[in-house]
């Protein structure tokens, strides 16, 4: 008997069994089902991949390792002020995540009114000209093998699940892993933590993980853990923990948001604003947040602390893409000029953060 492909929803996402595109038993299902999805929210979840639990779990206990360092430790490794230089350690307060602003004035404001209470720690491909970077030799020794090893595990995902999505889109199998052969990836390790104290939002950007966060403060949007924002690279991969709180626009309903609940062993894979360019706008690439969930309240009106890890994906920046083949016709006419991913992505994340 076949296997089921779609084994429920979260939501109106689907949470689809990756098996029988693995094991070869039915891609096509399953690669129709995923780019069903991304037309319809931009969102999949994905059971039965080839990410190893084990592999997951342990990165999840070093980027708690990491974490837990005291914030002089963390601050050995900072990311550069350059938001286009997305490497090392951002304190919380750091970045503020916000939806086409561009303008260093605007985003300032931004920021101060409601910056994001997360930390983070982005890591590349070693031989990437964007060079890593790391904690001091012997601070947290093996943090650096088991980060690079889990963003190579994570590519191989990448590329299989490449493989499918071009199936669904009726291209040669192959199609999109040739637009994506260099890994132009990045590794992102989240925290948002539990305690920190907001007596003034404009104060963030010095504190350390050590005070806390009401959760009315959250819901006033005084901050958030993560503004709502959409992707820009081409797919992101995203591992939560249990805490829950991730949240992506209802496109039915614009401007309220459905929550994306932890699905035990599942990956999250959205579509980036990218892939939406390129696919002439048929895939959507969705906006989302993460706030306290409601469901989740700590008797002292705390939020939950959450760690999770997405895996940002871009196609080979110097390539410059045009709509993919299948996405326009004479009805339905291009609507974007070609585009590299260099230059589509620089812009993007320039504007992310703080100087
Ligand atoms: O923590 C999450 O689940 C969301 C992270 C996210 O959306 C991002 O880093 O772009
Ligand atoms: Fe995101």
């Amino acid at each position: 008997m076949s296997q089921a492909i779609k084994l429920g929803d979260v939501s109106d996402i689907p949470i689809v069994n990756f098996a029988p595109f693995l094991d070869g038993s039915n891609k096509q299902a399953v690669a129709d089902a995923m780019i069903q999805s991304f037309k319809n929210t931009g969102f999949v979840y994905l059971v039965n991949h080839s990410l190893p639990k084990d592999k997951v779990n342990e990165m999840f206990a070093w980027s708690k390792k990491f974490f837990a360092l005291p914030i002089q430790t963390k601050m050995l490794a900072p990311h550069p002020s350059s938001g286009m230089y997305p490497r090392g350690y951002s304190p919380p307060g750091k970045e503020k995540a916000s939806q086409h602003v561009y303008d260093a004035n605007e985003l300032e404001k931004l920021r101060v009114q409601a910056p994001d209470v997360k930390e983070s720690f982005e890591v590349g491909r070693e031989d990437d000209p964007m060079a890593n970077i790391w904690l001091p030799d012997g601070v947290l020794p093996g943090f650096k093998e088991a980060s690079l090893d889990f963003f190579w595990a994570c590519r191989e995902v990448q590329l299989t699940i490449l493989r499918a999505l071009s199936l669904g889109l009726h291209l040669d199998e192959d199609y999109l892993e040739k637009c994506h052969t260099v890994a132009e990836n990045q590794l992102r390790l989240l925290h948002y933590p539990r305690y920190i104290t907001v007596e003034k939002a404009s104060e963030m950007r010095f504190l350390t993980s050590a005070s806390s966060v009401p959760i009315e403060q959250i819901e006033r949007h005084e901050v958030e853990r993560i503004g709502a924002h959409s992707d820009f690279g081409s797919i992101t991969l995203l591992l939560q923990d249990d805490a829950g709180g991730l949240e992506i626009e209802d496109h039915y309903n614009p401007g309220t948001f459905i929550a994306a609940t932890p699905v035990e062993g599942a990956i999250i894979v959205n579509a980036g604003d990218f892939l939406m360019r390129w696919s002439n706008d048929m895939i959507k690439s969705t906006i989302h947040r993460v706030r306290a969930p409601p469901n989740k309240r700590a008797a002292d009106g705390m939020a939950p602390e959450r760690y999770s890890i997405p895996y940002f994906c871009s196609a080979d920046f110097t390539r410059v893409v045009d709509c993919l083949p299948g996405t326009y016709s004479d009805d339905k006419p291009k609507k974007y000029e070609p585009i590299s991913a260099y230059q589509y992505v620089m812009t993007r994340l320039n504007a992310l953060y703080a100087s």
